[in-house]
């Protein structure tokens, strides 16, 4: 095995046992959940995620996808050295900084009192930072939401612009990593279709590195730049888009076989 290596800057002391290569954005090693009734959630799962790259995460129902997404911002506890942002373990840093670097968007959006404005600040306030208005309308414009929303109030919204709001809060705290949890399956074609518009703008303009779960592979197919298929909480194939008819796993082609 080879050496691990510090990368530079202070905390990077644990990298992955390979090595951090610097345009890894998060390395996974091993990473393994047991439940309490000693089941495999996830069984020594590894994969590298790539800067500004869209990963799309399918498989079966009860795969272990829900769960893999949420070890990446610790929403459960991984071991320690078994995620890795830019080189550096997760369980070293400090969870809301990791949460702040990590966002992570839902099936279904919750809005938090007040307007969309107060939801959109909600972030940086909580770290004593003023959002303007204009930063306001700017976040607004990059989720897709024209400026008349500022004011509206939370219970105003459908879904799919609840949504929207949602992902305006989260790009508050300027995150480099987006986690998606099947972000569009309560939303209609259009609201689905102005999601994955925005994620595929983030990837292009501000080199975001997304996650996403779907049960849609046509969506994944859409924007993903890889495919990684889950069954029985492990990875079992890591394929291009548009080579998913050459998966070789036997349940792996039973799924997408049933899916398409
Ligand atoms: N805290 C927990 N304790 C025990 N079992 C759990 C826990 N969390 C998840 N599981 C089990 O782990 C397995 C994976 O669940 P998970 O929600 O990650 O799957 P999924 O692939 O996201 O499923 P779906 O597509 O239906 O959302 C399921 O069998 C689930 O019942």
């Amino acid at each position: 095995m080879e050496a691990f290596e510090v990368v530079g800057a202070e905390d990077h002391l644990l990298a992955p046992e390979n090595g951090h290569l610097p345009d890894m954005k998060m390395e996974v090693r091993h990473l393994t959940k047991v439940s309490g009734k000693d089941v495999r959630i996830l069984n020594r799962i590894s994969l590298d995620i790539r800067r500004g790259e869209i990963v799309g995460v399918i498989g079966p129902s009860g795969s272990g996808k829900s769960t893999f997404l949420r070890a990446l911002n610790r929403l459960w506890e991984p071991a320690s050295a078994t995620v890795f942002l830019d080189g550096v373990d997760i369980c070293q840093l400090d969870v809301l900084h990791l949460r702040r670097r990590v966002g992570m968007l839902f099936q279904l959006p919750v809005m938090f009192e007040g307007t969309v404005a107060d939801n959109v600040r909600y972030g940086p306030q909580l770290r004593g930072k003023k959002v303007s208005d204009n930063e306001v309308h700017n976040l607004l414009a990059l989720a897709d939401l024209d400026p008349s929303f500022y004011s509206k109030s939370g219970g105003e919204l459908s879904v799919g612009q609840a949504q929207r709001v949602a992902l305006a809060r989260t790009l508050a705290n300027e995150p480099e990593v987006l986690l998606l949890d099947e972000p569009t399956s309560a939303l209609d074609p259009i609201s689905t279709q102005n999601i994955e518009d925005v994620m595929v703008k983030l990837k292009k303009d501000r080199e975001m590195t997304i996650v996403m779960v779907s049960h849609s592979i046509k969506q994944i197919q859409r924007i993903a730049d890889v495919v990684c298929l889950l069954v029985n909480g492990e990875i079992v194939e890591i394929l291009k888009p548009d080579q998913l008819s050459e998966a070789k796993h036997p349940m792996a082609q039973r799924f997408l076989q049933l899916s398409s």
